[in-house]
């Protein structure tokens, strides 16, 4: 069969005696020749092509049906059908080769196949399946390989001729041929089939930074407030908008010029005839028109997943509506052409329309061959590039202040909406005087007296703010209040209800409190993350309603929430905050090491691991880290130790204990332990007021000046110790019972130690003690103190 067709520059069929269903391919299985293959293709009769088959003869023909191979044995009946099969099978063996998961080796790929379907003696009826895409034609005999439909007709005719006239017949028509036509140069036109459209969205979507992207970056890290915590380590507005500016800028025309020259080489029209340097003016200034968009947008977010959907929607639909409208406008002629520069105040108008124009240059350049778009063309009233180019510029330059102003008002130490920028200033609202305890919302605050070392401490800070001495102190806080305004008709929360405290430098100052007792929102308000309701704290003499910029080159945060970039390894982040506080070379190096080790992230691989990758706890270190590096004169922790394992917490604490020699440090937490190991003075601080204020053992002589006796009998004794312990100590109280374990805390001018051993001794020769212990009082009793304390009396207010 090879033979037959390699010798033929034609399919010649002549010595068959019965035609069928043909298929010719490679590699079939079960096939000698390796690329001819009698299929069974039809439900109607069909007929083997067999070589030298004379009617009555016996041949054996391989059989492929879906994955089955067989070989089969016909005999050859002339004009008879030797086997009937279904059209699925057709299909079956057909497109076998190109099943899923077949390797491209493993395909079994046809490359031509007839149906003879009902042909007879009288009816010739041929459907010629034909494989255009037919990869292995060098396996096949150069006709093939080149085989066309009239070729395929051609031979197959020839064959029904031989079959019913015997094979000495010859069309006298050898073959059929493709009309001949003069050869022509195939120019693809890009700009005049894919049109401005897809320019557009070629350069809003696909440029590195396009739009959305850039909006992600900006809007992610507000999300994650990694903005903040840059801000918080000194970064400031104007600095991080010239880094992010650039660095989109600077992509985007690297991106532009390699898509101009790359375009040029392949030759599309578009690039290759208009002027290159007014495509670079054109793109160049879309470019920044695009990132000035992207940062005035990313002012009105402070979500990716819906500043991505609304770039997109914007994308997409400003896109097809420039497309639509302004292509009728100018095609359509009906509009007057102010109407269209009006459109063009809208960006992806304006860059639809020069698009449209470089395009329209291109297409008439590929009809007439005259010369793309030059300067000079600009002149011309019907070219709209010029107008676009005035806008774009003109808008460019009245947006990038407007953005930047946007930008710097929204960001985190002037935090304000947008939209109650534009009241305030509208309306000259006195947004940032300072207000009464009792003007908030017209609602009277209830002043409850106070306790003794608070209101020293407030007179301590009257003082320091009266002789105007607040640089002298890392943290003045006067009065600082925070109202969180109820929602849906919920009332307003009163978080922070006037804080007063004065921190000398060298000091670590902690704040405990139950949850919601308002910790983190009076770190919030020192940090700037939130405004204060009223109030003001002065940061080495700076104040946080007005100076936070200044507060922020000297400060440390660790917040209650790790923000970190969950790509950059941990050193990258130490680097990079070392960096904003002014460390670089050897030094930063040696820092980033040093901050490492204090914080056990130094081994095992950690360093130079992305944060994706780390633990609660390992995270919660680094944030402690990132605090502490560089000169951080005041740093603030919210909850340090959450989540650390005793082991790590105890390298925290001596981390910070180290840290705290020279610098302020405010922290809050809910362990005791780690307050009376770490802070100099401790506050508790209880519905948004501060309770108490002094060292742990002042704390502790002042609220726990009594012992705490326990005892555990069988319950029917529990008289009996009570009894005792009234004996012991009459104005003695009982805090705690649970079926014959009882706990009394009985004053220290009442009970000395040695009297209450002796008479429990006594005691246990009548009653049966299962267990006892007499405990000074700690810290932890003293917080319950206060703050039951505390919420009993706002309960009875
Ligand atoms: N953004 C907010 N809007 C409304 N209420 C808030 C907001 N943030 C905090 N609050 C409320 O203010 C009160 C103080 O919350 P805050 O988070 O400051 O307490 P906390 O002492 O830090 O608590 P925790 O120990 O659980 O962290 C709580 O009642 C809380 O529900």
């Amino acid at each position: 069969m090879q033979n037959l067709l390699t010798s033929s520059p034609l399919l010649n069929l002549s010595d068959y005696t019965s035609i069928s269903s043909l298929l010719l391919g490679t590699d079939v299985p079960g096939s000698s020749t390796g690329f001819v293959e009698p299929a069974f293709i039809s439900a109607r009769p069909i007929y083997v092509l067999q070589p030298q088959c004379k009617s009555g003869d016996s041949v054996t023909i391989p059989i492929t049906v879906g994955s089955v191979n067989a070989q089969k044995e016909i005999k050859c009946v002339q004009g008879l059908p030797l086997w009937r099969n279904s059209s699925i099978t057709i299909n079956e063996e057909t497109f076998r080769g190109y099943r899923k998961g077949k390797t491209a080796k493993g395909i079994n790929e046809i490359a031509m196949g007839y149906d003879f379907q009902d042909s007879n003696e009288n009816h010739f009826n041929v459907l010629t399946l034909y494989n255009s895409t037919y990869e292995n034609a060098s396996f096949i005999p150069m006709p093939f390989a080149l085989l066309r439909i009239p070729h395929s007709l051609n031979a197959v005719s020839n064959a029904y001729l031989q079959l019913i006239q015997g094979s000495g017949v010859k069309m006298l028509l050898d073959f059929t041929k493709e009309m001949p036509k003069q050869a022509t140069r195939l120019t693809f036109d890009f700009s005049a089939v894919a049109g401005p459209l897809f320019f557009e969205w070629v350069v809003v979507l696909l440029f590195p930074k396009k739009i959305q992207v850039m909006l992600t970056y900006l809007v992610y890290e507000k999300q994650h407030k990694l903005r903040t915590m840059m801000k918080m380590h000194g970064l400031g507005d104007g600095p991080y908008w010239i880094i992010y500016y650039m660095y989109f800028l600077i992509f985007s025309t690297v991106y532009l010029i390699v898509f101009v020259i790359f375009g040029s080489i392949i030759g599309v029209n578009f690039f290759k005839i208009n002027d290159y340097s007014i495509q670079f003016v054109f793109f160049f200034s879309f470019i920044n028109l695009q990132i000035v968009l992207a940062f005035l947008a990313s002012s009105f977010f402070s979500k990716v997943n819906t500043a991505q959907a609304i770039a997109y929607l914007y994308i997409f639909g400003s896109g097809l509506m420039a497309g639509y409208l302004i292509r009728n406008f100018i095609e359509g002629g009906k509009f007057p052409r102010h109407w269209i520069t009006v459109l063009e105040i809208i960006p992806a108008f304006s860059l639809y329309r020069g698009l449209y124009e470089l395009g329209q240059y291109a297409v008439r350049s590929s009809e007439t061959g005259s010369p793309g778009m030059r300067w000079s063309d600009l002149n011309d009233h019907m070219n709209g590039m010029r107008d676009v180019l005035i806008i774009i510029i003109l808008e460019w330059l009245v947006l990038l202040p407007v953005a930047y102003y946007f930008d710097y008002a929204s960001s985190v130490g002037h935090r304000s909406s947008p939209l109650s920028i534009i009241k305030h200033l509208l309306k000259k609202d006195p947004t940032w005087r300072r207000i009464t305890a009792n003007e908030i919302d017209g609602k009277d605050v209830h002043i409850e007296m106070e306790k003794v070392d608070i209101i020293k401490e407030r007179e301590a800070v009257d003082q320091v703010l009266q002789q105007q001495q607040t640089s002298g102190y890392a943290v003045v806080c006067d009065d600082l209040r925070k109202v969180y305004h109820g929602k849906d008709g919920n009332p307003d929360k009163f978080a922070v209800q006037g804080v007063s405290l004065a921190l000398p430098y060298g000091e670590c100052l902690g704040i405990l409190g139950p949850n919601g007792a308002g910790k983190s929102s009076f770190i919030s308000m020192m940090i700037g993350f939130v405004k204060p309701t009223s109030g003001n704290a002065f940061v080495r003499g700076f104040s946080i309603q007005n100076d936070m910029e200044k507060i922020y080159s000297s400060m440390g945060v660790c917040p209650q929430n790790d923000m970190l970039w969950e790509t950059l390894t941990g050193r990258e982040h130490l680097q990079f905050y070392g960096r904003l506080k002014g460390l670089s070379g050897s030094s930063l190096d040696l820092v980033v090491d040093e901050s490492l080790r204090s914080v056990n992230l130094l081994h095992g691989g950690a360093p130079d691991k992305q944060v994706k990758k780390y633990s609660g706890g390992m995270r919660r270190r680094l944030s402690v880290a990132i605090s502490l590096i560089g000169d951080a004169k005041v740093v603030y922790m919210d909850e340090p130790s959450t989540g650390l394992d005793p082991a790590s917490r105890k390298s925290l604490w001596s981390a910070v204990k180290q840290a705290k020699q020279d610098r302020a440090i405010i922290l809050t937490t809910h362990s005791m332990e780690e307050a009376e190991t770490l802070c100099d003075r401790l506050c508790i601080m209880v519905d948004g007021k501060l309770q108490c204020i002094g060292t742990p053992k002042e704390l502790i002589a002042r609220y726990g000046g009594y012992y705490v006796l326990t005892m555990t009998t069988l319950p029917e004794f529990e008289q009996e110790v009570e009894d005792l312990v009234r004996r012991l100590s009459p104005s003695s109280r009982k805090v705690y019972h649970l079926s014959g374990t009882q706990k009394h805390e009985l004053p220290k001018q009442e009970a000395r130690i040695s009297d209450v051993f002796m008479a429990v001794e006594s005691f246990k020769k009548r009653v049966e003690v299962q267990a006892w212990g007499l405990a000074d009082t700690t810290m932890e009793d003293v917080f319950v103190k206060v703050a039951k304390g505390a919420q009993s009396s706002e309960e009875l207010s």
